[in-house]
């Protein structure tokens, strides 16, 4: 079993600092190592902080290539838009930002386009950073129909389309996500979260190991290396 360590915050602001500081020196050691940064940054609400933060570091961005961890399929004009939040912040500092969707309606065809175009970047991922769910979803990986695929499909498909089902009643919206092979394989896998609940969700997912119910449980459960959760109430 993997070790996972718990780093306890103050506040958001404090949360928001550390998680920014650890994931701008991962990316300086890619770049020191291979000349090039290569990471995956979740959305939803919870990073908003930190990767403003993270993105007024002094870093060489022009050689970092970001995706986000999912993507909801909406215009990248819509505030649900993954990509849309990481291109505002990045895009002006010269980073790559690499899309999962470009317009498509169907999540299966979006997958598709997605697992092609990632197929040209250098991978592994130098750092999955993560965020769950309330419900215990991991980057867009739902029980659903392709919740199988997501989990266990082969190595070389990293992008899928997902139907959640159900469907979250907050963001009703078909996706694309990374696969959980494309997100363990990182060389750095890491977690922020907020909220006492989703606390005992996560460490609920860590003693169930792989026969947990939730996608957080089976993604840490397949991970082949110690594991930072960044945490704060
Ligand atoms: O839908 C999503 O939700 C998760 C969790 O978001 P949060 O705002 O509750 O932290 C997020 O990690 C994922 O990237 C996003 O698309």
């Amino acid at each position: 079993m993997i070790d996972a360590e718990w780093w306890d915050y103050e506040d958001e602001d404090e949360l928001a600092e550390a998680v920014a500081g650890d994931v701008a020196f991962l990316i300086e050691q890619a770049l020191e190592a291979r000349g090039r940064a290569f990471v995956a940054f979740p959305g939803g609400n919870t990073p908003l902080k930190a990767l403003k933060l993270l993105s007024e570091k002094k870093i060489e961005w022009a050689d970092v290539t970001i995706v986000p961890t999912d993507e909801r399929l909406v215009p990248p004009t819509d505030p649900a838009s993954n990509v849309g939040m990481l291109a505002k912040l990045f895009l002006p500092r010269k980073a790559r930002v690499v899309p999962l969707a470009t317009g498509e309606k169907d999540p299966r065809a979006a997958g598709l386009a997605a697992d092609e175009r990632l197929a040209a970047l250098a991978w592994p991922l130098d750092l999955a950073w993560l965020g769950v769910g309330a419900d215990g979803h991991v980057a867009s990986i739902f029980p659903g129909p392709d919740y199988d695929a997501a989990l266990n499909g082969p190595k070389v498909r990293r992008a899928l389309g997902v139907r959640p089902e159900p469907m979250p009643e907050d963001m009703p919206h078909a996706r694309v996500t990374l696969t959980k092979p494309a997100l363990v394989s990182a060389r750095v896998v890491t977690l922020m979260i907020t909220g006492k609940t989703k606390r005992k969700l996560v460490e609920k997912a860590l003693k169930d190991g792989a026969s947990s119910p939730m996608p957080i449980g089976r993604l840490l459960a397949d991970l082949e290396m110690d594991i930072d959760i960044h945490w704060c109430a």
